[in-house]
């Protein structure tokens, strides 16, 4: 095991995020947004009114997001926009290489093997892109493919966002991190030497070399760890009718998802089977966040992490074995 540490790019968003390091009843609110509409060119932004939401820290699960008004059934609290993503592997082709939107015809496509939905999301893609185009992904992919994981190539997006000096290398630490068994680490070794190994290869400028050479395992399980509890599987709602039942087919394939992707905000909710709030996703990956029923200032706002239509000894062992935690919630503890 290699004793290396990435080294870490000083961007302003490195110390913003240090910065915003979690305080108990403190708003966190810099990387979501209330509205997702564009500003035309000429007019002095609006300033958005912030979300009726904040992070505290609950009584027992760590912290957790709370209504700061009264909030009315249907309600949109907030949107969220992906820290990172990555298209699944069978839809790497369709969808947005940025924001995961399926790509029509029509939409530009320049680069050979991967799709953009408009020049906007390929101006966006172009930092990380610069780096990921040097190196050969083939093993890297095939590794994924052939072992059916996904989060690995969220690592791989993101180590390529910071060695582009897009992000800083510790913009994901505030997220909880998942525990992992010597035996989950042992099995993220493969992935680490591959994604290493293809930035080595790669001709990179000395400044790019060093940092990739000193990239660490413990980083890459670090990183893993935390996508681990709070990248969402996004399967987008809207579209066409032959969208929905390409989605259906693909879904009994075990592939419905257009990608995965992590966020800052929605990582703070915590869960409950009988959920007041749920994520949903139109057409990319920027998120909407919803109210399902009435919910009280003051009041937690919980989404539900898994299938909720699953019976309670179902649930129970999904939550315990994938996110580490006993549901105590009321409708687990009625017996539902
Ligand atoms: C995505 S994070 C949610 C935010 C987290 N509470 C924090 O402090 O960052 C998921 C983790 O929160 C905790 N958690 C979420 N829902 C919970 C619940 N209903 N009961 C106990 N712990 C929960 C578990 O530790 C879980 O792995």
């Amino acid at each position: 095991m290699s004793n290396w540490t990435l080294l870490r790019h000083s961007r302003c968003c490195l110390s913003r995020f240090k910065t915003q390091r979690f305080q108990k009843n403190a708003p966190l609110g810099s990387s979501f947004s209330t509205s997702d509409e564009a500003q035309p060119d000429n007019e002095i932004p609006v300033q958005a009114a912030p979300p009726p939401v904040q992070v505290q820290l609950t009584e027992s699960s760590g912290r957790g997001v709370f209504a700061t008004r009264r909030i009315s059934a249907g309600e949109l609290l907030h949107t969220a926009k992906p820290l990172v993503s990555y298209p699944s592997l069978s839809t790497i082709q369709s969808v947005c290489y940025f924001c995961l939107k399926k790509v029509k015809n029509s939409a530009v496509d320049r680069s050979p093997s991967v799709a953009f939905c408009s020049e906007k999301c390929e101006e966006q893609a172009k930092s990380f892109l610069g780096v990921e185009g040097k190196a050969d992904w083939v093993d890297f992919n095939d590794y994924c493919r052939s072992h059916g994981l996904k989060y690995p190539l969220l690592v791989k997006r993101f180590a390529c966002m910071v060695l582009s000096g897009a992000t800083s290398a510790d913009l994901l630490d505030i997220l909880q991190p998942a525990m992992l068994s010597p035996r989950m680490i042992s099995e993220m070794e493969e992935g680490f030497d591959l994604l290493k190994s293809a930035f080595e290869v790669a001709k990179f400028p000395d400044e790019k070399m060093a940092c990739i050479l000193s990239m660490a395992e413990q980083w890459y399980t670090g990183i893993l760890a935390r996508i681990r509890i709070s990248a969402f599987r996004i399967e987008c709602a809207g579209g066409l009718y032959e969208d929905l039942l390409q989605a259906a087919a693909a879904s009994v394939e075990a592939e419905g998802a257009v990608g995965n992707a992590v966020y800052m905000l929605p990582s703070f909710y915590n869960h409950d089977c009988d959920p007041n709030t749920h994520i949903i996703w139109i057409e990319s990956a920027d998120a909407k966040l919803m109210a399902l029923r009435d919910v009280e200032e003051g009041e937690e706002l919980r989404i539900c992490y898994i299938d909720a239509s699953m019976d309670r000894d179902a649930r129970q062992t999904f939550l315990s074995q994938g996110f580490g935690f006993h549901c105590t919630c009321l409708r687990c503890m009625s017996g539902d």
